[in-house]
């Protein structure tokens, strides 16, 4: 059976779960502090940090994982990118305190002292500009560096500012652009090669249809061709006959942030009985 590494805890984890969940692939966990869990009987999950994540994959310990996209980079192990799950969106950036005239990347003069818990990519990024700077490990809280001298500029994630924000920072430069990602080792058999294919049509049938929604709606048959244009569907709208009237039943998927405009240009053409729900997974 396959081994996938998940966060055990941490920014991802809950979403993790969710979406193997919705899946269906159950994350049945033997006790709150379990380490391992059966994902719906068809995979084997181990849940370590989301850091260890990317070295568990490459040295074979695990056959796949979930974890971010900006520490499988400052791994730097050659792993297989198999899909971008589209949570946990944040950014790697470069920020300096407000009042230290930095403003952008070029004011960052040699022999600077950058904090960082990505150090590896911190060296990486710099040293590819050219520019000269001294990298101060930390493994948290990174944001307070500059405020207790240790050093006068910090790279760490972000995604809605705040934190940056309330620790007078400003960003100044981005490195990588994160989200959750699965990952797998670099030429895998080709027996998981086959299941990892299905994993990842499974949780991109999740992820396909939670921006979609399923919409039912009675339609006078004489406005057919209009509802055409609002409604064009997957693969156009199913017409349905309904009995012994003037309304035809069209069933379509739609694009969820178009919803409400949608309703309302139907309801102006005279459909009744307008219903929409929810899709659980969608494989075009
Ligand atoms: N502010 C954020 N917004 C969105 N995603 C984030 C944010 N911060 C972190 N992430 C994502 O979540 C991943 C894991 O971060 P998390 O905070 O759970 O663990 P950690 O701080 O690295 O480790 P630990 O808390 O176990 O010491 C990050 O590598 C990144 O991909
Ligand atoms: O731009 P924002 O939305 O403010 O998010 C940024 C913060 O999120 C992460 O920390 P996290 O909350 O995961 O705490 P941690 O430092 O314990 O990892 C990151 O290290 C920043 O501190
Ligand atoms: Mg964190």
């Amino acid at each position: 059976m396959l081994k996938i590494a998940l966060p055990n805890k941490g920014r991802l984890s809950d979403e993790v779960r969710e979406l193997f969940n919705d899946a269906g692939l159950e994350v049945r966990v033997r006790g709150e502090r379990a380490l391992t869990a059966s994902l719906g009987g068809e995979f084997e999950a181990i849940f370590v940090r989301a850091q260890d994540i990317p070295e568990f994959v490459a040295d074979g310990a695990a056959d796949a994982g979930v974890t971010g996209w900006d520490l499988v980079c400052e791994s730097g192990r050659e792993l297989d990118m198999l899909m971008d799950l589209e949570f946990g969106r944040c950014r790697l950036v470069v920020a300096a305190r407000e009042e230290s005239g930095i403003q952008k990347l070029e004011d960052i003069q040699d022999g600077v002292r950058v904090a960082s818990s990505f150090t590896r990519l911190t060296q990486e990024f710099f040293t590819k500009r050219g520019q000269s700077v001294k990298v101060v490990p930390v493994s948290g809280a990174t944001e307070i560096a500059p405020h207790l001298g240790i050093a006068d500029i910090i790279v760490d994630l972000t995604s809605t500012g705040s934190t940056l924000k309330m620790n007078g920072l400003r960003e100044v430069g981005t490195i990588v652009q994160s989200s959750a990602r699965l990952i797998a080792r670099k030429g895998h058999v080709p027996d998981a090669a086959a299941q990892l294919d299905e994993l990842r049509q499974a949780l991109g049938s999740v992820l396909a249809a939670r921006g979609k929604r399923y919409l039912m709606a009675n339609v006078p048959r004489r406005v057919l061709p209009n509802v055409h244009e609002v409604l064009p569907g997957l693969n156009g709208p199913t017409v349905v006959e309904v009995q012994g009237g003037d309304f035809v039943a069209v069933h379509a998927v739609v694009p969820a942030r178009n919803i409400y405009r949608t309703i309302n240009s139907l309801k102006n053409l005279g459909c009744q009985g307008i219903l929409v729900t929810r899709i659980e997974r969608l494989m075009p």
